[in-house]
């Protein structure tokens, strides 16, 4: 085994007690460290059957199983999964228990002392985007399906563990809680360079999460083992592309995020600026309206003519709102911000909500046909796919 492996999957089966066929057979993959690898396919295909086998919460009938170069069937069962992390629906959490003692579970298992769990599980609260003071204490149904998410991703995370398993992890929250969610975790995954098993049942949040996806078939049979690029670009087969189904251009937009492609910009201004400077601005460029700024230059509202009657005051609170999205999420997330709020454009901002830039509809099918355009090449076996090709710029419009 290389060092870049983590995880090593060689012929690896499942035949439950009482079955006569495996519903899993034969499956060997091998998973590199710092990867978010995805196994999605039907239902029943044996997808978490694959996943809860490599922490042994389900034993293989056959095969052997790696991980870091060590042969999990070796391991004592308990052991081996204080050093994987594992995210389920939910979150998981232990209802009776408060947050920080979900959180601390591994940790005291691991015989760590009480101040050093309780700084762990404030960090960890911290890394998820809860303040601990207010959520600390907190029984599981005292939050929302996303902060039980966070807390469930939080206590896979308490013990540092190398690898994490997450099962359909964000499958039952809201598709919007879903979108956060992603972002955040791939924002974390940008620090922690965990290796990473992912089971869902969503194509779609496989493109957005994966680093590699397995699209597998019955029992866990690998159809196709490939980067999303590729695997939107060329399906292996019939099959896998009956999966991805229809709309593979309009997925690759799930590809590109939008801190890749070069944004336009807005007229910002300052909203205790006067409604003549406003006028002023807008007489001397080539943009319909303004954006309005607070202090820390956080967009607040677009402000054309029409919203500038004789009487105006000033620029609080006049104008259309806007739509903001961050410079993590994907072109497809720009998209769909567009389309919900019936905008022209979003405003992209940064994690502290600073404005960043503006993203149009130019801006999308210039990315699209470019990506197009990249897709061809690789066909050709011109190029490699080059799917950062900065857009042009593009000028801001509401
Ligand atoms: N404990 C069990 N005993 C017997 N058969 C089982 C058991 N658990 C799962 N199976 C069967 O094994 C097969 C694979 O199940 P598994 O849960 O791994 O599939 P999956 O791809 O994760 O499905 P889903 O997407 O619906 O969650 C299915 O046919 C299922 O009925």
């Amino acid at each position: 085994m290389t060092d870049d492996v983590m995880i090593s999957l060689e012929n690896v089966s499942k035949t439950y007690r009482g079955q006569k066929a495996p519903a899993v057979e034969n499956v060997s993959m091998t998973i590199h460290r710092g990867e978010i690898v995805v196994l999605v396919g039907p239902s029943g295909c044996g997808k978490t059957t694959t996943m809860k086998m490599i922490n042994r919460l389900i034993e293989p009938s056959g095969g052997r199983i790696l991980v870091d170069g060590e042969d999990v069937t070796a391991l004592d069962g308990t052991q081996l999964r204080r050093r994987i992390g594992y995210v389920i629906q939910q979150g998981g959490l232990f209802p009776h228990m408060s947050v920080a003692t979900n959180i601390g579970l591994v940790p005291k298992m691991l015989g760590w002392k009480r101040g050093r769990i309780e700084e762990r599980v404030d960090e960890l609260l911290h890394l998820v985007g809860l303040e601990p003071g207010q959520y600390r204490d907190r029984l599981p149904r005292q939050l929302s399906g996303g902060q039980q998410q966070r807390v469930g991703v939080a206590r896979a995370l308490a013990a540092d563990p190398p690898v994490m398993l997450m099962d359909e992890p964000f499958g039952a929250t809201d598709p919007l809680t879903r979108d956060r969610l992603q972002n955040e975790f791939l924002r974390l995954q940008e620090k922690l360079q965990k290796t990473i098993v992912f089971v869902t049942h969503d194509f779609d949040e496989a493109i957005k999460m994966g680093t590699r996806i397995a699209v597998l078939g019955e029992r866990s049979r690998i159809r196709q083992f490939d980067t999303p690029e590729q695997l939107l670009a060329a399906p292996a087969d019939e099959t896998v592309g009956q999966f991805i189904g229809a709309g593979a251009a309009l997925k690759r937009l799930n590809l590109r995020r939008i801190d890749s492609v070069e944004c336009g910009d807005a007229e910002l201004m300052g909203v205790e600026e006067s409604p003549t400077a406003v006028l002023r601005r807008l007489d001397s460029c080539d943009a319909d309206a303004v954006l309005t700024v607070d202090g820390q230059r956080r967009p607040l509202r677009w402000v054309g003519v029409r919203d500038l009657g004789p009487d105006q005051a000033d620029l609080r609170g006049i104008g259309l709102p806007v739509t903001v999205v961050e410079s993590r999420a994907t072109l497809h997330d720009a998209l769909d911000q567009m389309l919900t709020s019936n905008c022209g454009s979003v405003v992209v901002v940064d994690d502290d909500g600073r404005y960043c830039g503006v993203v149009n509809i130019e801006c999308l099918m210039r990315a699209i046909s470019e990506m197009r355009e990249a897709a061809r090449e690789r066909d050709r076996g011109v190029i490699e796919a080059s799917p950062g090709t900065p857009a042009q710029a593009v000028r801001g419009r509401r």
